[in-house]
């Protein structure tokens, strides 16, 4: 290992900082370090090294205009390598494949090509009214539904009905696996990667029968809708999608182009699934906790939409600027990812003065970040007029998306995606706290941070609204 002067609780021989990783409410324990040690804080788990950016400065420094050096992905041996999932752009390491597929993603579904898919993801949010009308108490099913529908019929143009719908449920498994394959410290051969040539028939090398699973129903999951997409392209009835632009741009793929598109799809369905309905279900719970703010807003929706006779419209966004500050919100207090992805230095950096080393991990604390009551006063309120007026707090969009070349590439599509369900659902019902119970900010630990079960009613706001929802 290569010395370093970067400040950090002091660990033990081999150990390293075992001992005080957090178990739980990992991006507020990981906070309460910058009082002692600064913005930049050093822990080592084994002798990898880690270094945790708990400052908006630091990680847009660090991770953003410094990028080049720290656009790596942690090496997995396990999820990446032996089960197949570095096939998904999001654990690409940084190079030339790496760069192609944001590049390909960019020009798909960039800020200025999300928008085309905007009437079709309005039509699907109208079944997701629906959905909430017919059965308002499973509304988080709905917002898995419809976040799901979504991605689905962008990336293969595909209606889902139902929700046993045969892609979904592949896509599902295949994410429920990987997140077993990269599990931190569950795999022996992620600690000693030599154990990767053990053969099958070894004792003790069930892991590399896990992996095998992995990629053959990685690759089934995938292959199906894809090659759906093929045969309704020949047959002259293939809906407007981003595999089908694709196959369209190119009149024979090779192989590895093939394998390319399939998993980049696919990763994109991985990757927005449970972010998007994580940031949909915190804005119900946003809606219970702060009346107001849904009142201002269905205000300013009623006026865009002449009271109630037309639905809101992607269109509509520059003329509804209440509840652009909304999404915004939604953003920064539900800390969907509360420490993003991590990062892995691939060249010596140094940030004032500090000697970060090649090979150790990244961490933005997106959480802390976003909840630094420096930039956000009182960071715990749900306040869309932090963003309007002639002193906004800082633009949200720039920390909760992640840094640099790693960037979430899917940030317009859901935003977008985000902005039609949230206009249209405060449009059409009122959502309103359940007699009896009590609300407050309590999320899961993970990549991805999930609101703790919570139940609101949620009421159609007249027969105007009714009518807008069945089509009458
Ligand atoms: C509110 C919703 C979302 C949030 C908060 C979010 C957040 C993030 C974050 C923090 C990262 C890691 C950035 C970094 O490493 O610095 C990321 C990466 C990524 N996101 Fe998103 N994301 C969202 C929605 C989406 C959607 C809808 C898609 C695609 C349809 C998507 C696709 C991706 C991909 C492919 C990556 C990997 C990028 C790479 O490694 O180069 N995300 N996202």
């Amino acid at each position: 290992r290569k010395s370093h002067n970067l400040p950090g609780p002091r660990g033990y021989p081999l150990l390293g900082n075992v001992l005080d990783m957090p178990r739980s409410h990992v991006s507020e324990n990981f906070a309460k370090l910058r009082p002692k040690y600064g913005d930049v804080v050093y822990l080592s788990v084994f002798a990898q090294g880690i270094v945790v950016l708990n400052s908006q400065k630091a990680a847009m420094e660090i991770l953003g205009t410094k990028g080049d050096t720290s656009a790596g992905r942690p090496i997995l041996t396990m999820a990446s390598e032996l089960s197949g999932y570095d096939r998904f752009l999001a654990l690409h390491q940084n190079g030339e494949r790496h760069r192609a597929g944001r590049t390909y993603l960019h020009g798909a579904i960039g800020p200025q090509h999300a928008r085309e898919y905007a009437s079709a993801q309005e039509e699907q949010v109208v079944r997701f009214l629906k959905k909430l009308l017919d059965d308002p108490e499973n509304f988080e099913e709905h917002c898995k539904w419809i976040v799901g529908a979504c991605i689905l019929l962008i990336t293969y143009g595909h209606n889902v009905d139902d929700y046993n719908d045969p892609y979904i449920e592949a896509s599902s498994g295949v994410m429920q696996r990987f997140s077993v394959a990269a599990a931190p410290g569950r795999w022996l051969v992620d600690l000693i990667p030599a154990l990767k040539h053990v053969p099958t028939w070894f004792p003790g090398a069930h892991f590399k029968k896990f992996a095998a699973l992995c990629r053959v129903k990685a690759r089934q999951a995938f292959e199906a809708p894809f090659l759906s997409v093929k045969q309704q392209m020949k047959d002259g009835v293939a809906r407007r999608s981003l595999v089908a632009s694709y196959l369209e741009a190119s009149s024979s793929l090779t192989q590895e182009e093939e394998e390319f598109i399939m998993f980049t799809m696919g990763d994109l369905y991985g990757a927005g699934l449970h972010t998007m309905s994580s940031g949909i279900s915190s804005f119900f719970l946003a809606m219970v906790m702060n009346p107001t703010a849904q009142k201002k807003a269905q205000a300013e929706i009623d006026a865009v939409c002449d009271m109630q006779s037309r639905l809101p419209t992607f269109a509509d966004k520059s003329s509804m600027p209440y509840v652009e500050a909304l999404l915004w919100e939604v953003l920064r207090w539900g800390a969907i990812t509360p420490l993003g992805l991590p990062h892995r230095f691939t060249q010596d950096e140094t940030y004032e003065g500090l000697q970060i080393k090649e090979g150790m991990h990244a961490f933005a604390n997106i959480s802390a970040i976003s909840f630094d009551p420096e930039s956000y006063p009182e960071p715990e309120v749900f306040r869309p007029e932090r963003f309007i007026g002639p002193n906004p707090q800082p633009d949200p969009r720039k920390i909760v998306f992640g840094y640099g070349r790693r960037l979430c590439p899917g940030n317009a599509l859901a935003e977008m995606t985000m902005l039609i369900i949230i206009a249209r659902t405060l449009a059409t019902f009122d959502i309103q706290p359940r007699k009896g119970e009590k609300y407050s900010i309590s999320r899961t630990d993970g990549v991805i941070a999930h609101n703790n079960p919570f139940q609101v009613d949620i009421n159609v706001r007249s027969g105007l609204a009714r009518d807008l929802i069945l089509g009458n």
